[in-house]
């Protein structure tokens, strides 16, 4: 069995055709997540991250370069995939019963009816209520229900949490997590709150303008940088990602390539600041860092 969740080799979306209203999406991205890791995928708006998920998922295909998944192509991996897209499309005229029942019709081998019932219930979700009268973070409930009944070995999930309210988002995602955890199960998700990631999350795929700015295990890329702070020094020869000046007081997050200068105090950021930093500082240089393949079970 392959311990490569998604590959990507120069992979690349151009929407509308190769006319003046065409539009990429996605340019020239590489990058390896082995299996078993929760990755965060982030970026700002218009960046790519839901064209990545849909090409992860099959439901595009690539204008340039490869996507491969489970070690297969989208298409042949999708009974093994499971997508929760940003909308949460789902059946209106549906009870939350039938919208389940029809997830284990579709997936009569791998159902997991417990961990659906689960999910909806920890919600207080009648399961004889239609669809169409849920809330938006009830339907989220149900979409992600679905997903985690079908026992995906890749779960995507473009803004899960969106639109909970804070409790429901904290539920939710230790359940997400637990569930994850327990299976195995490789997860990437999307979103704009990345304190909400951390912690959970131990891979970082941060995209900007359609290429990937930031790759890599989380631990790893938060030791290659430090937050720099003290009065004017001179950064050289670190890599500066972002540098600013605030009265006499210096703030930079840099690559650094040995000791900070005299006077300067260094310390790691925390996820949120790497990522703050590089969403500042869009013209700051790539940086991929790989990750060992996971130890083969005992
Ligand atoms: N079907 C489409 N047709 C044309 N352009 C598209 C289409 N889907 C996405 N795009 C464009 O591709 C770019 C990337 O969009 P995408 O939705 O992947 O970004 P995103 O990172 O998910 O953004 P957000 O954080 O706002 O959800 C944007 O410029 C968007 O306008």
């Amino acid at each position: 069995m392959t311990d490569t969740a998604i590959e990507a080799a120069g992979l690349g979306r151009t929407f509308g055709g190769r006319g003046r209203r065409s539009r990429r999406a996605l340019h020239g991205c590489d990058f390896r997540l082995p299996t078993g890791r929760v990755c965060a995928l982030a970026g700002p708006n218009g960046a790519g991250k839901s064209t990545l998920l849909a090409l992860a998922a099959g439901l595009l295909r690539p204008t340039e370069g490869t996507v491969t998944v489970l070690g297969t192509t989208p298409a042949a991996a999708r009974e093994q995939i499971a997508y929760v897209a940003q909308d949460k499309p789902l059946h209106p005229q549906l009870t939350v019963a039938e919208t389940l029942r029809m997830g284990r019709d579709l997936n009569p081998r791998r159902w997991d009816a417990a961990t659906a019932g689960r999910i909806v219930a920890d919600g207080g979700l009648a399961p004889d209520a239609k669809v169409r009268t849920l809330s938006g973070g009830q339907r989220t409930r149900v979409a992600l229900a679905l997903a985690l009944g079908k026992r995906p070995r890749l779960l995507l999930l473009d803004e899960p949490m969106a639109d909970l309210d804070p409790l429901a988002r904290h539920q939710l995602m230790g359940a997400l997590m637990a569930d994850a955890a327990e299976h195995g199960t490789t997860v990437v998700m999307s979103s704009h709150v990345i304190a909400e990631l951390e912690g959970s999350c131990d891979h970082l795929l941060l995209l900007g303008g359609g290429r990937v700015r930031l790759a890599g295990p989380v631990d790893d890329l938060l030791a290659a940088h430090a937050l720099v702070t003290g009065p004017h020094g001179d950064l050289a020869p670190h890599t500066v990602v972002e540098s600013r000046v605030t009265g006499r007081q210096l703030t930079a997050l840099v690559r650094p390539r040995g000791p900070v200068g005299a006077g300067l105090t260094s310390s790691e950021p925390t996820l949120e600041e790497l990522v703050l930093a590089h969403l500042r500082a869009p013209d700051a240089p790539a940086l991929t860092l790989t990750d060992a393949p996971e130890e083969a079970a005992a």
